[in-house]
């Protein structure tokens, strides 16, 4: 078994503080770290013991788990049931080769190494004993006061050059240095007190992660049926991976003979044979995701969960299908008990409403029960489930992120999209957020990002066609639009684009949100919400709104003026009508003297927030280049529409749905699902453009989209800062 060394956790007992040991393994573990060791330099060998018996049961087998020193405690925890894998020792310590007499040719042995005597010892040593060096310290640190000369990114990396082993780094590493020390040589990184005193182990331990993987490309692994007609299955799980900036791989669990119309049979090879593929790629490969799809019968998933223990990937999508869009069967019954055992090694689940009903044994009639059978089902196996709406009549299709041990509940809306085109669908979006969350997206992001994708993906799906019955989406849509014609973008440029459009778009929705939390907790909006605002200065606001729209079009069509391609001109400048007409909407609707308009209202000069916002958006569009401009006008679609949805949505209380609500018609527009709709391609133009800019013009993307979100801010908080004499 290839041995992940990546993201590697040192314990101390006293960064941990009240949280305890046990519990930050727990969190970091859940984060992605691979190895834990256990290091308490003043406990007992019995004290020692019983940790490692607790820290092994909340690992659960799902990282390595060493210790420190203590051979002889490792020894105990084992004989007590502990699954123990290994111990690092310093030059100092017990013999590594005693170590690996006791412990086992399986065994994981690590030795502390920092200088050329340390290396040629090694070197000495039976090819075998040391499994790889913790070389450092790297900065100089307080959790090693003894500690020798900082060695140092390039020391390190001379180091690296010379070792025969893989090098951990260790010793004062932060978050910073990941990807120097990556592209130093590093095997992976070692983290003490980044991780011990983190305020959220499991944030930081994806943040790490993250910046450990920036730059490179996520191995993911489907296992998973295939479908020849290439829309579902294995076939969609890899181009959905490579889609997301992954590298796809697959070891299919049954053949199936489908196509768009339906399952004409299905073929279940040996399961002996589905443990060859496995282990053939974990014994060479190292995994960063898996996802798993149709898994026929219980001797497949048997097969399966005994070899995600023995592998261990830190991240493992389940999509527990059961019966495919055309209605046929893709697991035994019998075999629905099994597969609700293998939940629980899952990170996410992603079962649809007729999967929710069959895994979690309740009613799902409506979106409401949906969301009660998830808390349930998540409760239950102690894993986060993403219960998806697709199949709920009307109007939305609706997902919700639940996962009961955090209380953590997101909702995402959307309007359904109409086409025939669904063919995959769930297979698609479950191999697209294995990827993103291998990339270290948190899993709210990764949702976000997955399903903007998936909506672009089906919509551009019919165009394929493929088939006559439920043809398959387009995974690629987004790619090939941005290759399009007129940009001069050759296909290869974008493919070789180190991020992909909808990570960037999650990175900068994560990016403001402290200015959207701020935004929500204005007096203005709260007071819009609950009805108590005051008439003259929501119409001191909408005079400011109008100033505003009318220059915001001229922005809106210089875009357009620039645009690469012929879509994204025509987007732009009916965008830029768009905003003309809303304009001329609310002189003709509410800035009139029925409406109790003051003179002063009418006659409004633009206020101090509104002229500095515009004149941002003036700058950009003079000075900079097409992708800085797109960047700059996003906020102003994507914050309305999203504070339109939640106030429609009851979130800031039910008044803001009434329809006695004395702004109703005004509320309405920003959740009108035509705007809806206008926001999605707006976030999809500019993070294409993001996406397929070199690294310093998405840093200034970057920049002007969070400096126009804190405009919206101002512009947001103007009103009731300053109402003027009516
Ligand atoms: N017509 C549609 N418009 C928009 N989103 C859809 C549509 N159909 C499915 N989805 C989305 O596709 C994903 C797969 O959902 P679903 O169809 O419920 O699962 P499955 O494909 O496993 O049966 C979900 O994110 C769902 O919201
Ligand atoms: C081999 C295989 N696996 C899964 C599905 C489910 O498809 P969907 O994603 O539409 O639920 C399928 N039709 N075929
Ligand atoms: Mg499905």
């Amino acid at each position: 078994m290839t041995v992940d060394l990546s993201l590697y956790l040192v314990t101390d007992p006293e960064l941990c503080g009240d949280r305890g040991v046990v519990e930050t393994v727990r969190q970091a573990v859940e984060g992605g770290v691979r190895v834990v060791q256990v290091r308490d330099k003043t406990a007992t060998e019995a004290e020692i013991v019983e940790q490692l018996i607790a820290v092994s049961q909340v690992i659960d087998g799902r990282a390595l788990l060493v210790v420190n020193d203590r051979l002889d405690a490792a020894v105990a925890a084992r004989e007590r049931g502990a699954r123990v894998h290994g111990v690092h020792l310093g030059q100092g310590d017990a013999s590594v080769r005693r170590a690996r007499e006791v412990l086992g040719p399986d065994a994981l042995i690590g030795l502390t190494a920092n200088s050329a005597a340390h290396l040629e010892a090694v070197l000495a040593l039976p090819v075998g004993t040391v499994d790889y060096l913790g070389v450092g310290v790297i900065r100089p640190t307080a959790t090693k006061p003894d500690h020798p000369a900082p060695l140092g990114v390039d020391g390190f990396r001379d180091f690296v050059a010379r070792s025969p082993l893989p090098c951990v780094a260790i010793g004062g590493v932060g978050l910073d240095d990941a990807e120097a020390l990556r592209d130093a040589g590093a095997a992976g990184i070692a983290v003490v007190s980044a991780l011990c005193a983190a305020e959220d182990p499991a944030a930081t331990a994806r943040a790490f992660r993250r910046r450990w993987l920036a730059g490179s490309v996520p191995r993911v692994l489907s296992i998973a049926g295939s479908d020849p007609s290439g829309g579902a299955g294995i076939q969609a799980d890899i181009k959905s991976i490579a889609a997301n900036g992954g590298y796809g791989m697959a070891v299919p669990t049954a053949l199936t003979a489908q196509n768009t119309q339906g399952v004409r049979g299905v073929h279940v090879p040996p399961a002996e044979f589905l443990r060859a593929q496995l282990d053939a790629v974990s014994d060479d490969i190292v995994i960063d995701a898996v996802k798993i799809g149709m898994l026929a019968d219980a001797e497949v998933i048997r097969t399966v969960a005994a070899w995600l223990d023995r592998a261990r990937p830190p991240i493992v999508v389940l999509d527990p299908v059961m019966v495919a869009t055309s209605g046929d069967r893709l697991l035994e019954p019998d075999a629905e008990r099994e597969l609700r055992d293998l939940l629980r090694r899952a990170t996410l689940v992603t079962p649809n409403l007729a999967e929710l009903a069959v895994l979690s044994g309740r009613d799902v009639g409506d979106w409401s029960e949906a969301i009660a059978a998830a808390e349930d089902l998540s409760t239950d196996v102690g894993v986060a489930v993403l219960v998806k709406g697709g199949h709920l009549a009307g109007n939305d299709a609706p997902d919700a992120l639940i996962d009961a041990r955090h209380g953590r509940r997101q909702e995402y809306s959307g309007t359904r999209i109409v086409t025939s085109s669904t063919h995959g669908t769930g297979c698609s979006l479950s191999s697209a957020l294995a990827t993103l969350l291998a990339r270290g997206l948190e899993p709210e992001q990764a949702v976000r990002a997955a399903r903007s994708w998936l909506r672009e993906s089906l919509r551009a799906g019919e165009a394929l066609r493929v088939g006559r019955g439920h043809g398959p989406i387009n995974h690629f849509s987004g790619l090939w639009a941005r290759a399009d014609t007129t940009s001069g973008v050759a296909a290869s440029e974008v493919a070789a684009s180190e991020v992909a459009a909808s990570e960037v778009a999650a990175e900068w929705w994560e990016r403001i949100a402290d200015i959207r939390a701020q935004i929500d907790e204005l007096p203005f909006i709260r007071a819009l919400a609950d009805g108590s605002l005051e008439r003259e200065p929501f119409l001191a606001y909408l005079a400011q709104d109008a100033l505003y729209l009318r220059e915001y079009a001229r922005v809106l069509s210089e875009a357009a003026r620039r645009a690469p391609t012929s879509a994204e001109q025509a987007f732009w400048a009916h965008s830029a009508h768009g905003s003309i007409v809303g304009e001329l909407e609310l002189h003709a609707s509410w800035l009139t003297p029925q409406q109790g308009v003051s003179a002063a209202t009418f006659a409004a000069e633009p206020s101090a927030a509104t002229t500095a916002y515009l004149d941002h958006l003036r700058s950009v569009a003079f000075g900079g280049d097409y992708a800085e401009i797109v960047a700059a006008v996003l906020p102003c679609f994507w914050l309305y529409t999203d504070l339109g949805r939640r106030l429609h949505a009851g979130e800031f209380g039910e008044y803001a749905r009434d329809p006695q609500h004395p702004f109703a018609s005004w509320l309405a527009t920003y959740a009108d699902p035509a705007f809806e709709e206008a926001t999605e391609t707006a976030i999809l133009y500019a993070s294409g453009a993001a996406a397929r800019a070199d690294a310093a013009t998405r840093a200034r993307m970057s920049r002007v989209f969070e400096v126009s979100s804190a405009h919206e801010l101002a512009f947001f908080a103007a009103p009731m800062e300053f109402s003027p004499a009516g």
